[in-house]
């Protein structure tokens, strides 16, 4: 693909000769437990899970750590909700916990930080999850929290003669118009209401299950999304107001927090994407220090750490960084291991894209292309001069 006045090479050839974009369905592969629908994605975490237990006769509780644990919201025979925890990593080990009853607690102050907790009964069992990427988190809650308003699921189904006995486990139904009908945080005049019947709003705060749904990624946002999931390492650019910064704000909503830094090239840019500095995450000052020096600094301890945890290193505005701080850092070849997620409005062909590493830690190079924000054709191509480091623009 050629964007204007910078050619932008693919990590392989793309069949059509375009842009090569992952289909959308191959961006959520859902485990075989949790079904094909893509609504039932919502019932299933991957995250650190700590599961606590009271023992019987007053002694402290069984503590189990569970990395990499899969943790699945499903409904038992009876058709009562059940949290199901595995063991990540091979592990044989699950737990489940019937969530009947109105003594089921959620803790979901820290859901932004990837943290929340479910506890079972007073005095019961817990499970804190950790780790786990804020929108999954949040979508997982939220069915969580109206299946259990909505009850039980109908009656218990009966044994019948020669029929398959009802399964032990299912993952549960993705939510239904039923569920958020009965949402208690709807108010007491929207429950249990047709929507034919449900009536129109009085006061000033919308109830949350008529409020507008969230913004849907476009086809070219969720192939970068998508391309992140998968383990690539991806640069994408777009003109102004093609929703780029949308979109980093998703990546980083999308990923486990421990092992994910935000970063950009500049301070005011890192506040954008609520992250910090290039230069601050890589801890080797401006990187104009002869090489060792350079890596004496990111082997201090605080530095080393930020290096050894970071598994998606998020890089807004590259255009302003040095392409030999970009090699300086890439020296160790920690940026090969790392999934780098970069993103930039300048194309300036002097800048970064000259750096030599560039072309080995990045698989895939993608342009956004779809203009949400100005409508003004003018103003786009004035725009999109401007990114190019094309021609003259007098500001008045
Ligand atoms: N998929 C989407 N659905 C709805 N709105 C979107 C979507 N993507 C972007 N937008 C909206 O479009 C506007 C521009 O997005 P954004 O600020 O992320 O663009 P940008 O490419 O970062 O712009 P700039 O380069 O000027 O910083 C914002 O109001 C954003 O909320």
């Amino acid at each position: 693909m050629r964007v204007k006045g910078f050619s932008v090479r693919l990590a392989s050839p793309p069949a059509t000769g375009s842009l090569s974009l992952p289909t959308p369905a191959a961006f959520f592969p859902l485990s075989q437990e949790a079904g094909a629908h893509r609504a039932s994605a919502d019932a299933e975490l991957r995250c650190t899970a700590v599961v606590e237990r009271p023992l019987p006769g007053g002694a402290g509780p069984l503590r189990r750590v569970l990395r990499g644990a899969l943790v699945l919201l499903g409904r038992d025979e009876l058709r009562q909700p059940v949290l199901r925890v595995a063991g990540g990593g091979g592990e044989a080990t699950a737990f489940s916990f019937a969530l009947g009853g109105d003594t089921v607690r959620l803790f979901t102050r820290f859901v932004g930080e990837g943290r929340a907790a479910v506890r079972v009964g007073p005095g019961g069992a817990q499970v804190l999850l950790s780790d786990c990427p804020p929108d999954a988190l949040r979508r997982f809650f939220r069915l969580l929290r109206l299946k259990l308003a909505a009850g039980p699921r109908g009656a218990p189904r009966q044994p019948r003669l020669l029929g398959r006995p009802p399964p032990a486990f299912s993952v549960i139904s993705p939510l239904q118009e039923r569920d958020l009908r009965r949402d208690p945080r709807a108010g007491p005049g929207q429950r249990d209401l047709r929507p034919a019947e449900v009536r129109p709003r009085v006061g000033r705060e919308a109830p949350r299950a008529e409020r507008r749904p969230p913004a849907r990624l476009s086809v070219e946002q969720e192939a970068v999304l998508g391309a992140v999931r998968s383990g690539k390492s991806v640069f994408f650019t777009g003109c102004a107001g093609t929703g780029k910064s949308f979109l980093l704000k998703k990546i980083v909503g999308s990923l486990p927090p421990n092992s994910t830094y935000a970063t950009a090239s500049t301070g005011v840019a890192a506040c954008h994407i609520g992250g910090t500095t290039l230069h601050a995450f890589a801890g080797i000052g401006s990187g104009k220090a002869p090489l060792e020096q350079c890596i004496q600094l990111a082997e201090r301890p605080g530095v080393r750490q930020h290096w050894l945890a970071c598994q998606h290193l998020i890089i807004d505005e590259i255009s302003m960084v040095d392409g030999k701080f970009f090699d300086k850092s890439n020296n160790r070849s920690e940026f090969s291991y790392l999934i780098l997620i970069i993103c930039v409005f300048f194309l300036n062909k002097r800048m970064i894209y000259q750096a030599k590493s560039w072309r080995k830690c990045i698989h895939i190079n993608m342009e956004l292309t779809e203009v949400r924000r100005q409508t003004d054709k003018t103003f786009i191509s004035l725009l999109s001069a401007v990114r190019l480091g094309r021609g003259s623009v007098i500001w008045c």
